[in-house]
């Protein structure tokens, strides 16, 4: 069931097109990013679903119906921005209660349902404590737990984890993932963080200048990018020269396959490649070992090359050499535009 309906909706700051005629169906309980560089439009397409901005053009309709002129309380969903925003004079369960008290529960209700919210976030012990003496961890965990107590259909998520440090922030993926499954509450997550978006989304949505450039699985979203673009941003990427089949080289570039570095591989002049595999001569421009995996850097022809494996290089392999790389053409992926 369809949850959020994003329909053509366009936004320009004076001349600048921001989001231009963006539409998006995001399901019940589905974990959509929205990722894309700095400037192509992510934060103003969340401020336009939450209220927080008006678009120029175009609808929102949550749960069937049509938000758009509605301001943000009136919507239902909630929002966690980048910098927790909690109130410092304010004790952790106060800072949670305050939603349910707003919405017109009694005190001893808002505090129950603030204790189950600080259950679920893992922090139902610190609800005396005040925000200002917590870790940026925990203070995330209680904007959080502030914005899921309302029990909100959609919950926006603005960068929230980009103020902790990898290591937590790898944590808080993994804790946030799992509570968005067991809440089933349906998450619109904005980040410029391909990993994160990866390792959390049931459907990415890459953006570029206001537009989005391709909504699939991550898997997808690796394997079969639509554009350069996306190939480019997500991962690393190979451009071969294809024909259109797909199975053969192309002397002038007639299509862009993309070939990501995992799937190709080096070869010494003097090896022979596997049945129905394609190569191309190239000379090893670097190398690189780094923990557990190996990269070789190559030129063919006006054409850089990087195959990545795992282990240690030969000895054999290293700058200057002139190298076989080849691939099966099967991990080639043709290029719409
Ligand atoms: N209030 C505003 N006034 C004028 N221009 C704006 C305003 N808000 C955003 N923009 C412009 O609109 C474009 C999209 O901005 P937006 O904040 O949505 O990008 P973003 O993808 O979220 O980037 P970032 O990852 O840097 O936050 C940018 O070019 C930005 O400069």
């Amino acid at each position: 069931m369809t949850l959020l309906a994003i329909q053509d909706v366009s936004k320009s700051f004076s001349s600048h097109r921001a989001l231009d005629r963006v539409s998006l169906d995001v399901m019940q309980g589905e974990f959509i990013s929205l990722l894309g560089p700095s400037g192509c439009g992510k934060t103003t397409l969340l401020r336009v679903i939450g209220g927080f901005m008006s678009a120029d053009g175009g609808r929102i309709i949550i749960d069937g119906q049509d938000v758009s002129s509605l301001p943000p309380e009136r919507r239902p969903l909630n929002t966690v921005f980048q910098n927790y925003a909690l109130f410092p004079h304010m004790t952790v369960l106060e800072n949670v209660s305050y939603g349910p008290r707003r919405a017109g529960a009694s005190r001893k209700e808002a505090e129950v349902r603030a204790h189950e919210a600080l259950e679920m976030v893992g922090l139902a012990a610190m609800a005396p404590r005040s925000p200002r003496a917590m870790s940026g961890g925990q203070q995330q965990r209680v904007a959080l737990a502030r914005a899921i107590v309302n029990k909100p259909k959609l919950l926006l998520l603005d960068e929230p984890l980009s103020a902790l440090d990898l290591q937590l922030r790898k944590r808080m993926q993994i804790e946030l993932k799992q509570l968005q499954v067991q809440l089933g509450i349906t998450f619109i997550f904005v980040t410029h963080d391909q990993d994160e978006a990866m390792a959390m989304s049931d459907r990415i949505a890459v953006m570029s200048a206001g537009r989005i450039e391709q909504i699939d699985e991550p898997e997808t979203i690796y394997r079969r990018p639509r554009t350069r673009f996306v190939a480019d941003f997500i991962g690393e990427a190979n451009i071969v020269p294809m024909q259109k089949d797909g199975h053969s080289l192309a002397r002038d570039a007639a299509f862009d396959g993309v070939l990501r570095p995992e799937n190709l591989r080096v070869f010494t002049r003097a090896e022979s490649l596997p049945d129905g595999w394609l190569s191309l001569p190239a000379t090893v421009s670097a190398s690189t070992y780094v923990g557990g995996t190996s990269n070789i850097y190559m030129v063919s022809g006006d054409r850089s090359l990087h195959a990545r494996s795992y282990g240690v290089l030969p000895s054999d392999i290293r700058e200057g050499v002139e190298i076989i790389a080849g691939f099966d053409p099967a991990d080639i992926h043709i290029l719409e535009g």
